[in-house]
């Protein structure tokens, strides 16, 4: 049985198939402190949040049986991502489901600036008739600069069109083809300042968009630009936008996010008669809900069950056709790092891994993972998984690099693994036979052809008559089942490795038993 929190108000028609699913507990506690988080949250696998419950490092420390954060919305920056990737906590959004609600927010809090809605509905319900000082201007005809242009600010701009405005988007992902189909022109974001009746902003907050619209922008500002914020605080410099609008820059602005939520009582835009705001209500619709959570509830049901997930945040994402050429690779790769990984003495230094033949022209980033995360699970356990492999690996300076070649030998494939160490090199390659699944073909300099499933001997010895009879024969009398047997050698007489698929594990005093055998150099014993 899986545990979920839920520690913000998630729709529970959203969360309906976690509530239905036979594995699941689902636990609503919403509203509470970093220690009341840390003091319940070791008893659960998942756990489901909006933008109020800060993930710290220090929940994520005593959630030690988290697998998974779950983000019922886009933004999450609440979430302390490092801290997860270390951790191996896969962490997932909801990019898609709000899409909509927040664009159509972003659009209302333009129309209420333009036209100052809420200040005239304050006035009128405090029975003052005031026609004179809510004179608005229009969107027909006026620049409006989008400055994010992504889910959120593509639809955006199309609505701006269709209400007649011409629309400036700056996205450093944006292409021209893209731009041209939106009907959108391509500016910087000083030329969008410059240009611009209103500009709205939807990017997520990052070192780069922090302060993106700040002092000198605001100088370079037409007199009586309108600016809004729906996407997040701090994107815009709150202090400056205050100074615009006093120097009679900014005629008004709305916003719905806050460097600090909820922003103080004596935050400068709460008085601010040229100022609305709303409290951060972009995702905040019925449909939005319900969309983020029946998404967020998939995902989480299918990362807790072990089955394939679409892109978590902290891992980055596998397109559908290199997904579809690789799968088939994912445990071939993982094994051939299990193997090699048990077969290295000292500490590792490089994982050095070719990919050859039909390989050779896909991106085989992600199966690179599994090749590490196998290499490190001999010593990581399950600490280690396919979100942390890569930041684990290189936390232990382990460097890792990657070749491509076209020679395989007579296979279509090959997946060599080489690790080296200060003294030592291992080496092990697998292919993918067509009919027969998974082979390990090479083990150091041996051709050998091994299914690489269950516990392996794997013995290192001189070819001499007699040696393998008296493996068998220690093996039988110690109840230790033989299921397929591999020999490997260069040269007859000369150093050759056995490799035996056992049925269940040799004891510590078996194999102390083979090494003492004449002519056994090595003996080692591996599980898969
Ligand atoms: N107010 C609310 O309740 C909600 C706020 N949001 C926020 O809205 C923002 C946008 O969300 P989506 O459109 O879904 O995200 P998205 O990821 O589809 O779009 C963000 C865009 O920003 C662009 N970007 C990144 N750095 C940039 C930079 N330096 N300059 C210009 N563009 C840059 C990206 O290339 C991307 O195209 C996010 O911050 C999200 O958290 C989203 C939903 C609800
Ligand atoms: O999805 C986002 O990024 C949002 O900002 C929505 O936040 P919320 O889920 O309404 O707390």
């Amino acid at each position: 049985m899986f545990k979920v929190l839920v520690s913000d108000p998630i729709s529970d028609l959203g969360i309906q198939q976690l509530h239905d699913a036979a594995d699941i507990q689902v636990d609503k506690n919403t509203g509470l402190s970093e220690d009341e988080l840390v003091a319940i949250i070791g008893d659960y696998d998942a756990l489901l949040v909006r933008s109020q419950t800060k993930v710290t490092e220090r929940i994520m420390q005593a959630g030690t049986k988290l697998k998974v954060i779950g983000r019922a919305g886009v933004g999450v920056d609440n979430i302390n991502l490092e801290a997860a990737t270390h951790r191996g906590i896969v962490v997932i959004n909801a990019p898609d489901g709000n899409t909509i609600a927040t664009c159509e927010l972003t659009f209302a809090m333009m129309m209420a600036v333009a036209r100052q809605i809420p200040q005239a509905y304050k006035k009128t319900v405090s029975a003052e008739w005031d026609r004179k000082s809510f004179v608005g201007v229009e969107l027909r005809n006026k620049v409006l600069g989008v400055i994010g242009m992504g889910r959120i600010g593509s639809e955006v701009a199309k609505r701006a069109k269709v209400f007649g405005m011409e629309v400036f988007g700056y996205d450093p992902f944006l292409t021209e083809e893209r731009a041209e189909k939106l009907g959108v022109k391509l500016g910087t974001v000083n030329e969008i300042a410059a240009a611009a009746d209103f500009i709205t902003v939807h990017t997520p907050l990052t070192n780069e968009t922090r302060n993106i619209l700040d002092r000198p922008q605001f100088e370079l500002m037409k007199k009586g630009v309108r600016i809004i914020n729906c996407a997040r605080g701090g994107i815009i410099n709150e202090q400056a936008l205050v100074e615009a609008i006093d120097k009679g820059i900014v005629a008004g602005a709305a916003f719905d996010v806050f460097v600090e939520e909820p922003p103080a009582a004596d935050h400068p835009f709460l008085n601010n008669p040229k100022i609305i705001v709303t409290p951060h209500l972009g995702a905040s619709t019925v449909e939005a809900q319900e969309n983020v959570a029946i998404d967020v509830s998939e995902e989480v049901l299918h990362i807790l069950r072990n089955e394939p997930f679409k892109n978590a945040v902290n891992m980055p994402p596998v397109p559908p056709v290199v997904l579809n050429k690789l799968q088939p690779y994912f445990n071939l790769g993982e094994k051939l790092g299990r193997f090699v990984g048990q077969m290295a003495d000292g500490p590792v230094s490089e994982i050095s891994i070719n990919y050859a033949g039909e390989l050779m022209d896909v991106d085989t980033n992600p199966l690179t993972r599994y090749v590490v995360k196998g290499v490190l699970t001999n010593h990581l356990g399950h600490e280690v998984n396919l979100v942390n492999a890569m930041h684990q690996a290189k936390q232990r300076d382990l460097n890792v690099t990657v070749q491509k070649s076209s020679a395989t030998g007579s296979f279509t494939n090959l997946v060599t693994v080489t690790l080296k160490s200060k003294s030592e090199e291992r080496t092990l390659a697998g292919t993918l036979l067509a009919g027969y699944g998974e082979r390990i073909v090479r083990v150091g300099q041996y051709p050998v052809d091994i299914s690489p499933e269950g516990t392996l001997l794997l013995i290192s010895h001189n070819d001499k008559p007699g040696i393998i009879g008296r493996v068998g024969t220690l093996l039988g009398s110690n109840d230790v089942n033989i299921a397929s047997m591999q020999v490997g050698r260069k040269d007859i007489g000369g150093s050759a490795i056995m490799i035996l698929t056992i049925d269940k594990e040799a004891s510590k005093d078996v194999l102390d038993q083979l090494a003492k055998l004449p002519e056994i150099q090595n003996v080692r014993e591996l599980t898969l």
